[in-house]
């Protein structure tokens, strides 16, 4: 059987680099391309911690499309880049695997239609890690019984956008599944600006940014003399890899666009 061809975006970034190496050590996979903002000119394996693997990075995203004609673009680079990224990839037919986050609905409505325009396929993933899949998936069916919850999402310090895509995410789907309900005391007053974190119908979602996490998040929830506390903790990047290769494999088998990994794998 034929490889699928692959494009990394934000190949020299701390997930580009962890999905190079796990594209090279796929037999069903090829990289043939590696595209950063940063290390133009360098090899993508030594990047990653390889062996040289003869993809040099190159700054130009359509260009090196052009060039390379790959099957798959995988995408982590950063909020304010990632819609323009897409845009690119399904131009050209490209099916995008996307794990940047801060995609608003907007643009998430727009990737639709430029998949539908060019019938080809997008995932964005707001978390590749299986257990994550599993805790949102849980704290969607807990809200059936615990309508108080809140998030706290617990993320290393280089992060740029806060909630997390998880957070929000989970939020999404506990919203689908409870009781609509404004929690909290309604006159409870915030004596520091943020105290309670961010609002979303009628829960919170807090934010911690420290240097050693990686990427965690608790959903609590509270009821009548109980608490119930579901975590998941990536401990490291590769957590994130075998979601990855999955949706690299599967993306071309669909089409449209398709809004969480849980929804191509399960
Ligand atoms: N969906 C998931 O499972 C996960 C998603 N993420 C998300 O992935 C994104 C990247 O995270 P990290 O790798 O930690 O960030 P990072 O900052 O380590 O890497 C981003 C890389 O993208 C490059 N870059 C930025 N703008 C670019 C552009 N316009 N064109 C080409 N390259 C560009 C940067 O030079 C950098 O090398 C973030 O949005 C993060 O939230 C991170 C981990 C897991
Ligand atoms: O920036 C990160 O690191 C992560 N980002 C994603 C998010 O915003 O949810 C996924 C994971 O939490 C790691």
């Amino acid at each position: 059987m034929a490889k699928i061809t692959v494009l990394v975006n934000g190949a020299n970034g701390r997930m580009g680099r962890e999905v190079v190496k796990a594209v090279l050590n796929d037999p069903d996979l090829s990289l043939v391309a590696a595209v950063d903002r940063s290390g133009e000119g360098m090899d993508a394996g030594i990047l990653a911690g390889m062996p040289a693997c003869g993809v040099t990075l190159s700054t130009d995203l359509a260009q090196t499309m052009e060039t390379t004609h790959p099957m798959v673009m995988v995408d982590f680079t950063q909020p304010q880049a990632v819609f323009g990224n897409v845009q690119i990839a399904l131009e050209h037919k490209v099916a995008a695997v996307v794990g940047t986050t801060g995609l608003s609905e907007e643009q998430l409505a727009q990737i639709r239609l430029w998949t539908e325009q060019n019938a080809t396929s997008c995932l964005v993933a707001p978390n590749f890690a299986i257990g994550a899949l599993l805790m949102m998936r849980f704290a969607r069916e807990a809200s059936r019984f615990f309508p108080h919850v809140e998030i706290i999402e617990l993320h290393h310090d280089q992060k740029l956008d806060a909630p997390s895509g998880t957070a929000i995410k989970t939020a999404e789907l506990i919203q689908e599944e409870r009781q609509a309900l404004q929690q909290g005391h309604p006159q409870e007053k915030e004596l520091i600006n943020g105290a309670r974190g961010a609002a979303f119908e009628g829960m919170r979602i807090h934010s911690v940014r420290l240097p050693g996490l990686v990427a965690h998040q608790e959903v609590i929830f509270g009821s009548v003399g109980q608490t119930l506390v579901i975590r998941h903790d990536s401990i490291n990047r590769e957590s994130f890899m075998p979601g990855v290769l999955a949706a690299v494999h599967r993306i071309r088998e669909v089409s449209g666009l398709i809004y969480g990994l849980e929804n191509l794998l399960f």
